[in-house]
């Protein structure tokens, strides 16, 4: 398992006190079980510890050390130093993706969620390529094993003691659907196992079987995922929680009498109430002062007015909502900063984090937008797995000026956008309706993978009717012989019976023998008494010729080439060779060797 990033060690205290609570997102297909996994890990603690004391944060749960040892049965056997799990309320990799910290993810580790009766589908293989692209440690959760037929159910028990209880087609079911899922996993490159049968969590991904309704190895989930902070990940956990607060923004919201608000995860040090801040955005790094912090009330108090709680201090890592002045212009997932030292290196550490962008750019391809930084990135790392070139990427909702630059790209396969999570402002809406804008298309959706593949299909029709645009266009190869018997007209134009040996005979082309030396044009194809177009392999037809005169310049038993003009070559060679039949590649073949004999670079 990749560790993450080695952060400034803690000098403040032991590194037991100094460890922070790792953060977690769980990622995974639509519908596999993400927010019922999320409600029964909060569910299912809250009755494990005592009311109160599960703390509901902004945009995040934390389920403390204690709720986890309790549920899991392991109170007092194993030593942990990690306080608990701090779970980020939103599943998907779209707030995976947008809350970023120090350059990466903001999440320690993550959570893949795989519907153990699906199995693998193409978010979830999205989701795996998000968090090895960012390189989180991850669990895969297979939920629903309680839909798993003759499923005796134990709730919220943990694993293995359920397991034990349920017959043997129950046990086989579940041994080969996790075995599908190792074998997913292997596909893409990851060695994984059950979690029990795990020696070396640092070589083997952990396979948790879970049910988010009946919380059967939630417990288990848990456990492994405090043990794989503890052992793998305590560097990066380390914190100086005495030091200036340094935080992610989950969310921009307005907020009845509080006006724009942030709703923050901090996960470095201390924020306070009037601390100066900076934070990223839409024009800028905004540098203001923390007015009030604030967190949900506790439940019994929940008819009161006011449904939040002020605070005046909070440590990392945990969810806390921020008023301050001047919030307006701020952008999810850009970084929020406590301003304590050089006022300067902290503002354009904002701005650097928010211009450090990993895309691959190429000199032709098409241009992507998505509302944040991570999604940008998360968009184009799966382009860039299906060999799409990107020339432009940019975060923000697509403009006017957008869709006039698309448009001065000439490749109709290129004169793309596609716009993730963002949207159209209606100047760009107008302009596209411009006629001189038709050539461009813009793909739009909240979904990576519908995203590329509603463009690929767009793509491959596109290209599939340029060819066909193309090529019916193309003079085709094809090779005749002057049948015996079959002179009905000497000249002007020589009417005769041939057969068609090799490749594709149209009309209005023309004949050389051949040794290269030039027959005259074909006026006229007939079969029977119908005009045809074009003749195929096998087929012998009456053609009228311009230009020779039978018994002089052609003669019965006479083989003829259609004379393809040398950017016809070029095209058929380089676009057409695959789908070309036998026959009709061999009179290529023949056509293009007399060609050569003299110049051997004809047609190339
Ligand atoms: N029996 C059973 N049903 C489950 C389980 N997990 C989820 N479901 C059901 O599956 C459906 C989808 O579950 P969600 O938790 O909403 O899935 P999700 O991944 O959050 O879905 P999106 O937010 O739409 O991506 C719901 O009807 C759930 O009740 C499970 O472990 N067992």
């Amino acid at each position: 398992m990749a560790k993450k990033k080695s952060q400034k060690k803690s000098n403040t205290g032991s590194a037991s006190s100094s460890l922070r609570t790792p953060i977690a997102c769980v990622l995974g297909h639509v519908d596999h079980g993400k927010t019922s996994l999320l409600d029964k890990i909060r569910g299912s603690s809250v009755v494990a510890k005592e009311e109160g004391a599960i703390t509901q944060h902004i945009g995040a749960t934390i389920i403390p050390l204690e709720a986890i040892e309790k549920m899991s049965g392991t109170e007092g056997k194993m030593h942990f130093d990690i306080p608990g799990l701090l779970f980020i309320d939103t599943p998907g990799h779209h707030a995976f993706t947008t809350l970023r910290a120090r350059g990466g993810a903001l999440a320690d580790m993550a959570i893949l969620v795989v519907d153990i009766n699906e199995g693998f589908q193409p978010q979830t293989i999205e989701a795996l390529h998000i968090l090895k692209n960012f390189k989180t440690p991850f669990v895969v959760a297979a939920t629903k094993i309680d839909r798993i037929h003759g499923w005796r159910v134990t709730e919220n028990a943990p694993f293995l003691k359920c397991y034990k209880a349920q017959n043997e087609r129950v046990q086989t079911d579940i041994e080969n659907k996790t075995y599908e899922i190792v074998g997913k996993l292997s596909e893409e490159g990851i060695n994984s196992e059950r979690y029990d049968r795990i020696k070396d969590f640092s070589k083997n991904v952990a396979i948790v079987p879970v049910s988010g309704v009946t919380g059967e190895g939630v417990p288990d989930l848990l456990m492994v995922m405090i043990g794989l902070a503890q052992r793998y990940m305590t560097e990066g956990l380390s914190l100086s929680v005495e030091g200036p607060g340094i935080g992610t923004v989950l969310e921009v919201k307005e907020e009845k009498g509080l006006g724009t608000t942030l709703d923050v995860i901090l996960y470095d040090g201390t924020l306070n109430v009037g601390d100066e801040i900076a934070v990223g955005g839409t024009n800028g790094v905004i540098e203001t002062k923390v007015r009030s912090l604030l967190q949900p009330r506790p439940m019994q108090e929940i008819l009161t007015e006011d449904k939040f709680e002020r605070v005046k201090s909070v440590t990392a890592a945990r969810g806390i909502k921020v008023a301050a002045p001047n919030l307006d212009d701020a952008v999810a997932g850009s970084p929020i900063k406590v301003i304590k030292g050089d006022r300067d290196e902290i503002v354009d550490s904002i701005i650097h984090e928010m211009e450090d962008i990993e895309v691959k750019l190429s000199d032709e391809g098409i241009y992507i937008k998505a509302d944040t930084i991570g999604a940008l990135e998360a968009l184009s790392k799966e382009l860039e797995g299906h060999n799409i070139p990107i020339m432009r990427a940019e975060v923000g909702p697509v403009s006017r000026h957008d869709i006039i630059e698309v448009g001065t790209v000439k490749n109709p396969l290129l004169s793309i956008l596609l716009a993730f999570n963002t949207q159209l402002l209606p100047d760009a809406i107008d302009t596209l309706l411009d006629n001189s804008m038709k050539h461009v298309k813009v793909f739009q959706g909240g979904v990576i993978y519908h995203l590329i593949d509603d463009y690929l299909e767009w793509e491959e029709n596109t290209r599939r009717e340029i060819e066909k645009q193309t090529f019916e266009k193309l003079i085709m190869p094809a090779k005749i012989i002057l049948l015996p018997d079959c002179i009905f007209r000497q000249s002007n134009p020589a009417v005769v019976g041939v057969r068609v040996l090799g490749g594709k005979l149209q009309s209005g082309i023309n004949l050389v023998h051949l040794d290269g030396r030039k027959v005259g044009r074909i006026k006229q194809i007939k079969s029977g008494q119908d005009s045809i177009s074009e003749a195929g392999e096998g087929k012998e037809v009456a053609i009228s010729i311009e230009g020779p005169t039978v018994g002089r310049q052609i003669d019965v038993g006479d083989q003829l080439f259609v004379d393809i003009p040398e950017n016809h070559v070029k095209v058929i060679e380089k676009e057409m060779l695959g789908r070309l039949d036998p026959g009709m590649k061999e009179v290529l073949e023949e056509f293009t060797s007399m060609k050569r004999k003299d110049e051997p670079f004809w047609g190339k």
